[in-house]
């Protein structure tokens, strides 16, 4: 624990408190947040998402927004649409006995947004989708006064949150964090709304899904706070996606790079995006259950001390393509690679992984990022490079195994495959070595559950 501590050495203390959908997707949720934050007079910034599920098969807010949205743009009557917003939110005033008023400013602020549509589609949709989190973040102002304990909705535009104009995909811009650090001298709770912030021309941008993870991160890096505390519907972050492995071991201490990797190929928990704001400014991440808040969580940090080969955690995501090129002496054609990836340069493609041998290479890929441009992909990379062979393979997963101590991997290759051998499934492709901390695997999208079983029997037993 000594080391753990280490962390905790206070710059000053403000703790910084995000709150995912599921923690104020209805009135008793909130309740828990109000409780949870005036538990303790450190947290004093409260990020808040749009509510999400309050069961499994319930509809989060920033989704009725998309298909409101939807309507808006295809010239649809809209108004079930805008009731089903409008209802989420009137339910929760209900509970709360929060005045009807607050309804009704919701109601306008959604047709005022409609009614001052523009002619970006993309932007149009941000508008409507950051709603979600302004609305709520409003709503659970007014409740926490309600309580006895002043709060104050802060605009994060007016904020100084200043993001790229990459609509539905921004970025935050390095100017905010030194005008976010204002916040500070708030001497009220501050209630942040997640997920959005304003373009240099003021409009307003969305991170990507998720996002408001990636705002709960920027305001504790801005404000330097002794830990950044994201509470969600888990105890914490387990080994394994706990709906595929319902008895994964919890990780207690994690680093920085590890939740990143494992972030990144779906362990939906926390935004893979999140952590680079308190990478820089050494902020310890704690992620913590808001229906279980004396749970110790699971705590992110720079390091931590691990033994060797020890695995983390074991993340798996669907919705992956391959392409294979082959070509016959590959190897002592110059400039072959560049001119791969040059294509996809040129079609805005991203790509994650490019194994390769002596006279093939692949490229792995989401499928969406390939989308319709793979038939222009194909006929440019045979019109160009001239391959032997060239073909897209749909329907992959990457597994990842991830570790501080996979660098000492001997052996540790060797005891996956044999694991996925052992329970049938054949593996497509393996890279090992471009990271230090994890092996990925792909596999077929119908084998991802067997081979997180698999590997997770292997590595934890
Ligand atoms: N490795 C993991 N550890 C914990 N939870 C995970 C993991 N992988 C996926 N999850 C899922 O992430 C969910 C929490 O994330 P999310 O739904 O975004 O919550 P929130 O509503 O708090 O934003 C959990 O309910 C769990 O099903
Ligand atoms: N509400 C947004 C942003 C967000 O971060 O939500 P959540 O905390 O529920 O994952 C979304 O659904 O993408």
């Amino acid at each position: 624990m000594a080391f753990v501590s280490l962390w905790f050495k206070t710059v000053n203390s403000m703790k910084v408190v995000k709150f995912g959908g599921s923690s104020v997707a209805n009135a008793e949720q909130i309740s828990k947040i109000i409780d949870i934050v005036t538990a303790d007079a450190d947290r004093r910034i409260v990020v808040v998402s749009a509510p999400g599920k309050r069961h499994g098969d319930d509809a989060k807010v920033t989704d009725l927004l998309i298909a409101l949205a939807t309507a808006v743009l295809n010239g649809e009557n809209h108004e079930s649409a805008l009731k089903a917003v409008v209802d989420r939110y009137a339910q929760i005033q209900h509970e709360l006995a929060l005045p009807k008023s607050v309804v009704e400013t919701i109601e306008a602020d959604l047709r005022g947004r409609i009614g001052s549509r523009g002619s970006n589609d993309l932007q149009f949709m941000d508008t409507m989708k950051a709603s979600g989190e302004d609305n709520n973040a409003k709503l659970i102002a007014e409740a926490f006064t309600k309580k006895g304990h002043p709060a104050k909705y802060i605009n994060p535009g007016e904020a100084g949150m200043l993001l790229s104009d990459e609509f539905g995909n921004a970025e935050v811009l390095p100017e905010s964090f030194e005008k976010l650090a204002a916040l500070k001298g708030e001497s009220d709770i501050v209630i942040f709304p997640g997920f959005f912030g304003s373009t240099k021309a003021g409009d307003v941008a969305t991170f990507p899904r998720g996002g408001s993870d990636i705002t709960g991160a920027i305001l504790a890096a801005a404000v330097k706070a002794e830990v950044y505390e994201n509470f969600t519907d888990v105890d914490s972050v387990y080994a394994m996606d706990p709906r595929i492995v319902p008895n994964a071991p919890a990780i207690d201490l994690m680093t920085y790079r590890e939740m990143r990797e494992l972030a990144y190929a779906g362990f939906g928990v926390f935004h893979d995006e999140a952590i680079i704001p308190a990478v820089k400014h050494e902020i310890p991440i704690c992620i913590k259950n808001t229906n279980r808040p004396e749970a110790p969580g699971t705590l992110i940090v720079p390091e931590r001390k691990y033994e060797q080969t020890e695995v983390a955690g074991i993340s798996s995501a669907d919705g992956f393509c391959a392409i294979y090129i082959d070509k016959y002496m590959m190897n002592r054609e110059v400039g072959f690679g560049r001119r791969l990836l040059q294509i996809l340069e040129d079609e805005e493609i991203s790509y994650e992984h490019t194994p390769s041998g002596i006279d093939n290479m692949s490229i792995i890929l989401r499928s969406e990022e390939l989308g319709k441009k793979e038939k222009t992909v194909v006929e440019r990379i045979t019109n160009e490079l001239a391959p032997d062979a060239v073909s897209v393979e749909h329907g992959l997963a990457l597994l990842m195994v991830v570790g501080e101590g996979m660098h000492y991997a001997v052996g540790q290759a060797a005891k996956a495959t044999n694991a996925l051998a052992e329970h049938g499934v054949n593996i497509e492709m393996i890279n090992q070595g471009a990271s230090e901390i994890s092996m990925m695997f792909a596999v077929k999208e119908i084998d991802r559950k067997k081979a997180v079983l698999a590997l997770g029997h292997a590595f934890f037993g």
